[in-house]
């Protein structure tokens, strides 16, 4: 749910009370597991700390908080005041901050950084970044291709401090919402990049997301294989032997161990 970009500058209350409105109400399916998440507007437009002081005092807290347009560290330390002062009891929520503007990128390690640092004695708990290409692409002053070489630079900074910092990365949004030949390319790119995941704008946009950054059957086949193989290899002693016509040591190892652990969490 959208207070920020897709919301229309004169609908920006409007907004803020319709979803106020579905929290309240509660999640209408009960029996199937799904998160909540309110993108809020960004810190420096001025409407963002309205909009969590309506969100997160609604009788059913979002299970997370999607930060735009965040800059700096300071910001962090606004939000993390701001959700302590706000949310009561030991109620926390999951923060995923975007990253979306040259500035962004300068700061990042230390946006992650504080984020990881004050959660500890706060109530959210940051999980994800998010790279804001479109964003990005016009702080830069960039020209969007098809490739997206333009941004190959920031998406892998992006997946680098993500992962150094134990959060999700989450690759762009594909505009072209009916283009979904297009979107499975640039899906299998950002996953082949180390993305963990892909914003989505439109229904018909998530099964094809969700299939490109799910292991193939043969990949798992293959995982599977290699994983017992190691195994048997240790006991005998050998660091290092061929499998499937490759050599295998611990990293591709640790690559197998990947792909089984999304299996597992995919089943959850
Ligand atoms: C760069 C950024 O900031 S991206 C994030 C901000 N932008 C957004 O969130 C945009 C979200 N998406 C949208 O607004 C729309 O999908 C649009 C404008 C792109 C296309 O809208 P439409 O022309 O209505 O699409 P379409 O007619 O194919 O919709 C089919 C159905 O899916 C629904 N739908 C479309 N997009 C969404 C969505 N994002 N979430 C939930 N339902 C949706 C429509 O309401 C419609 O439902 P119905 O059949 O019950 O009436
Ligand atoms: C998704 C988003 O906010 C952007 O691309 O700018
Ligand atoms: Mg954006």
């Amino acid at each position: 749910m959208d207070c920020e970009d897709g919301v229309a500058i004169n609908k920006k209350d409007v907004a803020r009370e319709t979803i106020r409105g579905i929290l309240d109400k509660g999640k209408p399916n009960k029996s199937r597991k799904y998160d909540w998440g309110v993108r809020a507007n960004s810190i420096d437009s001025g409407l963002c700390e309205e909009d969590l002081k309506s969100l997160l005092t609604a009788k059913n807290l979002p299970d997370t908080v999607l930060l735009p347009k965040v800059q700096n560290c300071d910001e962090i330390k606004w939000f993390s005041d701001k959700v302590s002062s706000i949310i009561s009891g030991n109620n926390s929520v999951n923060l995923i901050i975007y990253i979306e503007t040259a500035m962004s990128f300068i700061n990042l390690p230390s946006i992650c950084k504080t984020a990881v640092d004050l959660s500890k004695n706060s109530k959210f708990r940051p999980c994800a970044l998010v790279y804001g290409g479109d964003d990005f692409v016009a702080s830069i002053g960039a020209i969007k291709t098809e490739e997206n070489t333009e941004t190959l630079y920031a998406r892998q900074k992006l997946v680098l401090v993500a992962k150094a910092y134990n959060l999700q990365a989450i690759d762009m949004v594909y505009i072209k919402y009916k283009d979904l030949e297009g979107l499975k390319k640039q899906s299998e790119q950002g996953l082949h990049m180390g993305f963990t995941g892909k914003q989505v704008i439109h229904p018909g946009q998530v099964p094809v997301v969700q299939n490109a950054f799910l292991p193939t059957s043969s990949q798992v086949e293959w995982a599977q294989g290699l994983l017992k193989s190691f195994k048997e290899h240790q006991k005998t002693g050998k660091g290092a032997f061929t499998y499937r016509g490759s050599m295998i040591d611990m990293p591709t190892m640790k690559q197998a161990q990947n792909i089984i652990e999304i299996v597992n969490l995919a089943q959850k």
